[in-house]
């Protein structure tokens, strides 16, 4: 995939800053001031008037490093002008953390003494409580204050990751409910819970700062990646069947709107032919709709097992509006050509009984495109460890989910959501997120998932390799509903890709 933005867990974060303080280049100090420096200036930047307002910046300080970073901050903020104060909820307590404080000539306040704040107008809060280091459910009066400042109509930043978020899964530690954050600055490479569940939806616009880490990135090694614009997406030349030839098998009368957006999307991602296949009976209801997209009854299993004779099908897409009989009947025959495929909806319910016998005919070249609700049917175990309430970090992650997903069934694995998560067997894996000012809440409508397999289904046509077919696709499906915005209908996806392509 042309694009590549690595994401870290916080396991990986700490090797590359480990490497760094080893090569004797930097000190854990050194890093911290340059942190704290970078986001006092974000901050500046994302709130340039503040200073006029004539409110002050509450600067909430954790006993670790992240409150450290706090300390710095509160210090390069004072020295532009701000009105500042530091509220400590605990001493510092490493060394670093303590260096920052004791540089701090401004007033600090203690945990107690916040009730003692009202009539003082507090703008804004920097959320520096606890950041990679947190390991356990913020306590009811941690979250109770992160809740009233948020309440109080304040503006949160977040340093690092909002407090409360495992960094590693995104999801809350406990049952705690968390304020929104309007800005998030985090060090040297986004973490993956900035775009995972809870930490997507709350951490607001994420700003990535470089704190002199590059020498040491490959510390990191392998990383998850961030799908995003790629220019692999267009056609250099060629003719219509050296880009593919995608089949989209339909359901029967009056259930074929399903496919017909999986067949258009396919045939918008560039697949050089699309053909629709319902049953014979439903054909004439089709051609009534259909145009540019070839027509093809099939009856049966049998009927597809002759029609894939055909080695120039380079792709098919099985399951919107399909109905799982027929779906039964076809997938089985589908995976047996061993034929790049996506098999959603109707294809997977119908194996909801007997996963296994499903996952035992899945190949490479195929990618299952769950939503929830159907990934928890197929891999009963993993849905019940994401509903689980997380009570440590790291917590179970829908990336973790999604990779054991991959491996045990042996195909690509894409877990829609705004947070769309994709893992091939191998647990090589990229996320496209639609979250934070990213956000296509516009997606959540009738039709979006059967435009998203079309997607996935054209380019597999067009020869993408599985994952990255599910990566550019799931970028490209958030990329269009961003830019159609309010009011996107499924059918407007399909026609807003050459838009999304064309400022390739
Ligand atoms: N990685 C880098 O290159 C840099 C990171 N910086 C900043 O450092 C933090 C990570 O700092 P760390 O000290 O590892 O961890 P935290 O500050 O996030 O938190 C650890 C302390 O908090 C306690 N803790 C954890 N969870 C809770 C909780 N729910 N309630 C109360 N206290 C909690 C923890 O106590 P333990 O008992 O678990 O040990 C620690 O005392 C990173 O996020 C960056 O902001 C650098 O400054 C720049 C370089
Ligand atoms: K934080």
């Amino acid at each position: 995939m042309g694009a590549d933005f690595p994401i870290l867990t916080t396991r990986q974060m700490r090797m590359v800053e480990e490497a760094a303080i080893q090569s004797g280049a930097e000190t854990g100090g050194s890093l911290m001031e340059r942190a704290g420096r970078a986001a006092a200036s974000a901050i500046a930047d994302h709130w340039p008037a503040f200073a006029e307002t004539g409110r002050e910046a509450l600067i909430l300080c954790g006993p670790g490093n992240n409150g450290g970073d706090g300390y710095v901050i509160a210090r390069h903020l004072a020295g532009r002008g701000w009105p500042v104060r530091v509220l400590a909820i605990a001493p510092p307590a490493t060394a670093e953390a303590q260096g920052a404080a004791a540089l701090w000539r401004g007033e600090t306040v203690e945990m107690g003494a916040v009730s003692a704040m009202p009539g003082r107008a507090i703008g804004l809060c920097v959320d520096a409580l606890f950041g990679t280091g947190i390991s356990r459910p913020l306590s009811g009066e941690i979250a109770g204050l992160l809740r009233g400042i948020a309440a109080s109509g304040c503006e949160l930043a977040a340093i690092d990751i909002l407090s409360g978020i495992c960094a590693t899964s995104g999801r809350a530690l406990g049952d705690t409910r968390l304020p929104e954050a309007a800005l998030t600055v985090t060090f040297h490479r986004p973490k993956l819970g900035h775009f995972l569940s809870d930490g997507g939806a709350l951490g607001g616009k994420i700003v990535t700062c470089d704190i002199g880490l590059e020498p040491w990135s490959a510390e990191a090694g392998d990383c998850v990646t961030l799908a995003g614009p790629s220019g692999s997406l267009l056609k250099r030349h060629g003719h219509k069947y050296s880009h593919g030839h995608a089949l989209v098998i339909a359901g029967g009368p009056g259930k074929g709107g399903a496919a017909r957006l999986a067949a258009r999307s396919a045939l918008r991602v560039g697949a050089g032919l699309v053909t629709l296949a319902p049953p014979p009976e439903a054909l004439p209801e089709n051609a009534a709709r259909l145009d540019a997209i070839m027509l093809d009854g099939l009856v049966d299993g049998d009927a597809l097992a002759q029609r894939l004779r055909d080695p120039r099908i380079s792709a098919l897409c099985l399951g919107p509006g399909m109905g799982l009989e027929r779906a039964r009947r076809m997938v089985p025959v589908a995976l047996g050509a061993g034929r790049p495929a996506v098999l959603d909806a109707d294809a997977l319910s119908a194996f909801a009984d007997g996963p296994d016998a499903l996952f035992a005919q899945l190949h490479e070249a195929v990618v299952l495109t769950p939503h929830e609700g159907e990934f928890a049917r197929l891999f009963p175990d993993l849905g019940r460890k994401l509903r689980d309430e997380p009570s440590r970090g790291p917590a179970f992650s829908r990336l973790d989910a999604v990779r054991i997903a991959a491996a045990r069934s042996g195909a690509t694995v894409l877990l829609k959501g705004p947070d769309t998560v994709i893992s091939c067997p191998s647990g090589r894996a990229v996320i496209a997120a639609a979250t934070g000012v990213n956000a296509a809440p516009w997606l959540a409508t009738a039709g979006s998932g059967d435009v998203l397999a079309g997607l996935v289904t054209g380019l597999l046509a067009r020869g993408f390799p599985a994952r990255d077919a599910a990566g550019l696709a799931a970028w490209l499906h958030a990329e269009a509903a961003r830019r159609f915005g309010p009011g996107l209908i499924a059918e407007d996806l399909p026609e807003t890709v050459p838009r999304v392509l064309g400022a390739l």
